[in-house]
């Protein structure tokens, strides 16, 4: 099988492929793409395209929508590159507190003469502030938020954090002592610092908008590691400007953002560490040959994760819409083929559900009639077969 691959893959990830026996990049169709944050919403997407992975937590790069509607799974690595985030997040909250980077070029401009002299008598222009004993808002407690509120408490920070969508498997790793703001407008009132970690979708537009920026106490600094459309960075910047925020810490990069003192731009680099890279490839690979080869959905995002040995002879994947009767019409099928159904896993996510069928006996005619009569059926989208590898 070929999987089209783009942007910097870590090797780990493409060996893995590579020593299961598939083609990288090879000049056919492919049937599976592996990518990062390359923009595939203006790419026509090939009908031989079974599955698109994203080696990555964000997936607004992908239509997503689309490809729904196909049949098509969606996976992205979430937490795979957490920890990278949290860090640089980190970082930004030191260079938040300390003026940093003014000071490096200070201290890089004072040459000739008598250096440690004029370095002891104007470092006072470069005073901070401590983290400690500040409160830190946290919107969004993820994979990345969490991380970043827990990092914070050890720093002595007080830490309220904001998710009404957080899922019981992420609510256990938050320290007990983070406090839960039901409205994000609390923790904008109380945060001397306010970190965001969700992701971008059409309700998240601008979720820090003017009117949110107008809640912030005037002295506090604002750090989006997420997507740039999170943050209306027209009003931050006004915002700067008019004396309503201090500090505002970014990675990605916009035009009016730029020239401005109270702006630090890193250039999309909060996923960029060897480790978060080689994880999230590691991850991709193991969720598209799992797919692949046996039709288990691990970290999909638009179908439900179904994750299940495969221990019969064949299987079956079917991606439908999720509407009454459907596994009625599906069991029809196999049985008007006198197939016996030895296991049946059916999941459904929002308006798509996935029903993946184990069955032992199968000769080739079977095979051809059972497929098609399976993707004639009214809301199946796509049908995968699978057979046991020798
Ligand atoms: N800068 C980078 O290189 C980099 C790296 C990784 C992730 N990211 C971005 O960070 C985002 C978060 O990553 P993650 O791994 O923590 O994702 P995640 O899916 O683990 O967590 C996102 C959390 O945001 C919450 N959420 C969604 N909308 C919200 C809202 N309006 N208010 C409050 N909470 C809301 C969700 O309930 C979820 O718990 C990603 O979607 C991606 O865009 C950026
Ligand atoms: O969503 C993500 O995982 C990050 O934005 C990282 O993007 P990248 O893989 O292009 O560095």
């Amino acid at each position: 099988m070929n999987v089209k691959t783009y942007n910097a893959i870590s090797p780990k990830g493409l060996n893995y492929l590579a020593e299961r026996g598939y083609q990288l990049n090879a000049d056919q169709p492919a049937d599976a793409i592996l990518l990062r944050s390359q923009d595939l919403h203006s790419e026509t997407i090939s009908d031989s395209v079974k599955a698109i992975v994203r080696a990555g937590a964000g997936f607004n790069n992908i239509p997503v929508d689309e490809l729904s509607q196909r049949g098509i799974p969606v996976f992205n690595t979430p937490g795979g590159n957490a920890n990278a985030v949290k860090e640089l997040t980190i970082a930004a909250l030191i260079m938040a507190a300390r003026p940093v980077i003014g000071a490096i070029d200070f201290a890089n401009s004072v040459r000739g003469g008598d250096v440690s002299l004029r370095t002891e008598s104007d470092k006072g222009g470069y005073r901070g502030t401590e983290l400690a004993g500040k409160t830190l808002g946290v919107i969004g407690l993820g994979n990345v938020g969490s991380k970043v509120a827990n990092t914070a408490l050890a720093l002595d920070m007080k830490v309220i954090g904001y998710d009404p969508g957080l899922n019981a498997n992420t609510a256990w790793r938050i320290d007990r002592h983070v406090q839960h703001a039901s409205q994000v407008e609390t923790l904008l009132q109380a945060a001397d610092y306010v970190t965001v970690h969700i992701p971008y979708t059409e309700g998240n537009h601008f979720f820090i908008s003017r009117d949110k920026l107008a809640l912030m106490k005037p002295e506090a600094a604002l750090i989006n590691y997420s997507r740039n459309d999170i943050v209306d960075n027209q009003a931050a910047v006004d915002a700067l400007k008019e004396g309503h925020l201090r500090r505002y810490l970014t990675d990605f990069s916009d035009d009016v953002l730029y020239d401005n003192d109270q702006v630090i731009i890193t250039p999309h680099i909060g996923g960029s560490t060897i480790e978060a890279e080689e994880t999230s490839a590691s991850m991709a690979a193991q969720q598209l040959d799992a797919f692949l080869t046996s039709g288990n959905l691990i970290h999909s995002v638009n179908f439900p994760d179904i994750n299940e040995p495969f221990t019969s002879q064949y299987r079956v994947g079917i991606f439908h819409e999720n509407v009454p009767n459907m596994l009625g019409q599906i069991s029809q099928v196999f049985g008007s083929f006198g197939l016996n159904i030895e296991e049946l896993s059916n999941r459904a996510n929002k308006q798509y559900a996935y029903t993946l069928v184990a069955i032992n006996e199968l000769d080739d005619q079977q095979e051809a009639g059972l497929l098609s009569r399976l993707g004639q059926i009214n809301q199946v989208l796509k049908v995968h077969f699978y057979q046991q590898s020798k």
